[in-house]
């Protein structure tokens, strides 16, 4: 190190005594045992049910009250604890409804809180006084320090402590510090969040869930295909955000645009009423709980055909520009043939349904009408000006990556492209050849790129993000190509097929698993990969563990849309220091049922692995930082005291 750092250093750690102490420290902190993970994906905007899932910490909350409380208490009496600590004000409200005297609730506050400051030893046990005191609401620090602290061994301190207690509840601040415990304890339960991509679209409320991220403890992101869509639509990508728009309109979501990220529509608007009639084949998807009028439907309908027309005018000349994409079957436009509704795809024709071509000229098909040029360069200005956009974009950004490697493991939400023999698909960008763990890097220096340039709409790293939306060496889509056009247009249900890439297959072999951990740089005999993107069918008997535990597939399976397909909500994983468990997790109906029924809608766990040995902070990410912090602290402590 040299001399600027060590003085710098030396400013904090002034004394002998203070570098020695935190040597110490540190060191003791390697042989905790690690903290902890929960891994989610594909949240698809479900708020509620990721709130569900994040606060219950996939059972580990109520796991917690059982191995404590199972002898003392009954199943209804813990499944009513574990609700009271996943939503404290709401089943606060519920409890104290059904008190009739003041004395009666005094009695239950008292029980509660000792309940809680027996869990919360518990909980905490693998963490440092420190890091629990972080974790403690800060208004009831002292107090409860004190309580949970307890000695009493020469009997002096006891009306002392149940003073504390009382006073607490004569002075109204129960609730406040039942709910500060129960978010505590769910706090502690889980240690650190990994979400496998996907926070965005069909469902109403990612907004919601972005708010919730960025208020989260200890959290990292592997964008997903639709969270890459946002940012490159904020990014400058015109054809992102036609794309955003139009999933938004075909999930009746339009209100995320407008109320939740304030952009005006009312252009957009204008030319849809203008150009488009009622379109069945773009009648939104309703998942049950809109409450929309025909009128609303029909200028849902009419605003969906007048984005996908633009997304496709937009995608052509990218398509045109980028010979490296590879994607010219998709200037489909230009293969229709207008006069006889007709369109000719790999040397097939199709008749074509549901047509809305209105705003196409034959012999230019890609060019916009001016009208829709001017709306499409105002929403991208509303967008990159919306201020809770570009909050939510900057911290997708910050905490995101295309592929993690962490505790030995590779999380990432799609896949790595490979051909059918299992070789990584390269693809040449710019006159250089890549593929594998080094294309990914590229997309995402490229991507990158493009976010911190916003005003650059049609440069090659802007096209790039388009790309990972749709491309077929994208490592998030990891398919052949998207027949959006064709869904809407085409009956034959054939070319609705989107081929999946080798991967998806390739990936149940364990082979295969262990060379791409071992280019990931990854030990192949300790790691595993983890993805989201593909929905487990377990009606159909899919495992979501594959290649002898290799490889688990997490799909949270929260969208509504997917559920059917199924024939379950999804799965979550843990990992703590014992060990994989995967979660099962059943359909969520609402808070309102959780907080009255006390269901909850867990969880089979299947055990993925099992440490032969406890896993330590000394083995994990965390724990090689910690090294490199003691290793810098012995070299201050050499150069400046012990000379
Ligand atoms: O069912 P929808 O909403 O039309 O979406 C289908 C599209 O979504 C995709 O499946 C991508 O989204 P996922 O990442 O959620 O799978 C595309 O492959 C497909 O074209
Ligand atoms: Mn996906």
């Amino acid at each position: 190190m040299n001399k600027k750092h060590l003085d710098l250093l030396a400013e904090k750690y002034d004394s002998e005594e203070k570098v020695v102490t935190e040597i110490i420290n540190l060191e003791a902190i390697l042989n905790l045992p690690k903290g902890t993970e929960h891994f989610v994906s594909d949240l698809h905007g479900e708020y509620q049910a990721f709130q569900h899932v994040l606060r219950n910490g996939s059972g580990k909350v109520k796991e917690k009250i059982s191995d404590i409380f199972k002898n003392e208490l009954t199943e209804d009496e813990i499944s009513e604890f574990a609700t009271l600590i996943y939503y404290p004000e709401e089943k606060l409200k519920l409890i104290k409804s059904n008190f009739t005297s003041d004395e009666e609730l005094n009695e239950w506050y008292k029980t509660i809180i000792e309940r809680m400051l027996q869990l919360i030893p518990y909980a905490s046990s693998k963490y440092t006084r420190t890091k629990l005191r972080k974790a403690l609401p800060s208004q009831f620090v002292f107090l409860i320090e004190e309580l949970l602290y307890k000695t009493d061994k020469y009997t002096n301190k006891t009306d002392y402590y149940s003073s504390i207690t009382e006073q607490i509840i004569s002075l109204r601040q129960a609730d406040k510090l039942i709910s500060g415990l129960a978010y505590t304890i769910q706090r502690l339960v889980v240690d650190h969040l990994h979400v496998v991509g996907d926070i965005y679209d069909r469902g109403p409320e990612p907004d919601k869930i972005m708010d919730t991220l960025i208020d989260y403890h200890s959290l990292d992101i592997q964008w997903g295909n639709h969270d890459v869509l946002w940012l490159g639509a904020y990014a400058g990508s015109k054809v992102c955000l036609a794309n955003i728009l139009r999933i938004c309109a075909r999930y009746a979501n339009l209100d995320i645009i407008e109320d939740a990220y304030g952009i005006n529509l009312r252009p957009l608007l204008n030319l849809a009423e203008k150009y488009y009639e009622d379109n069945p084949a773009f009648r939104p998807k309703l998942q049950g709980d809109e409450r929309l009028t025909e009128q609303e439907k029909l200028q849902i309908t009419k605003i969906h055909q007048a984005i996908a027309m633009i997304q496709f005018k937009l995608e052509s000349p990218i398509i045109k520009r980028r010979d490296c994409f590879n994607m010219e079957g998709r200037l489909l436009l230009e293969k229709v043939d207008y006069d006889r509704k007709e369109v000719t795809i790999k040397g097939e024709t199709h008749p074509l349904e549901n047509g809305c071509f209105q705003t196409v000229d034959p012999e230019d098909p890609a060019r916009l009408l001016e009208e829709e040029q001017q709306v499409i360069d105002k929403l991208l200005f509303s967008i990159q000006h919306s201020e809770k956009l570009t909050r939510h974009m900057k911290f997708l950004m910050k905490k995101g990556n295309l592929y993690l490697k962490y505790n030995g493991n590779l999380l990432i939400h799609g896949c790595i492209p490979l051909d059918k023999d299992g070789n990584m698909e390269t693809m040449t960008i710019e006159g250089e050849t890549r593929g594998g763990r080094e294309l990914l890097d590229l997309f995402e220096e490229k991507l990158r790129y493009s976010f911190a340039h916003p005003e650059m709409t049609e440069d090659l790293a802007t096209d790039m993000v388009w790309y990972l939306w749709t491309g077929e060496y994208s490592s998030l889509f990891g398919k052949r190509e998207m027949t959006t056009f064709e869904r809407y247009f085409i009956k034959d249900k054939s070319t609705h097929k989107e081929e999946k890439n080798p991967y998806y297959y390739l990936r149940e072999n364990e082979d295969v698993c262990r060379k791409m951990l071992e280019d990931f740089g990854l030990d192949p005999a300790q790691g595993h990969i983890i993805n989201g993107h593909t929905p487990v069918k377990e009606i159909e008997g899919e495992n979501p563990v594959k290649a002898g535990g290799k490889m688990v597939v997490i799909d949270g399976g929260f969208s509504k849309a997917y559920q059917s397909t199924t024939g379950i909500a999804g799965y979550t994983l843990l990992f703590n220091s014992f060990g994989m468990q995967l979660v099962a997790h059943q359909k969520f109906s609402s808070k309102e049922e959780v907080l009255k029924e006390g269901i909850d809608v867990l969880s089979v766990r299947r055990l993925v692995d099992k440490e032969l040995e406890r896993k330590m902070v000394r083995e994990t990410n965390i724990g090689e930082e910690i090294k490199e912090q003691i290793a810098t602290l012995r070299e201050l402590l050499e150069a400046r005291y012990m000379k």
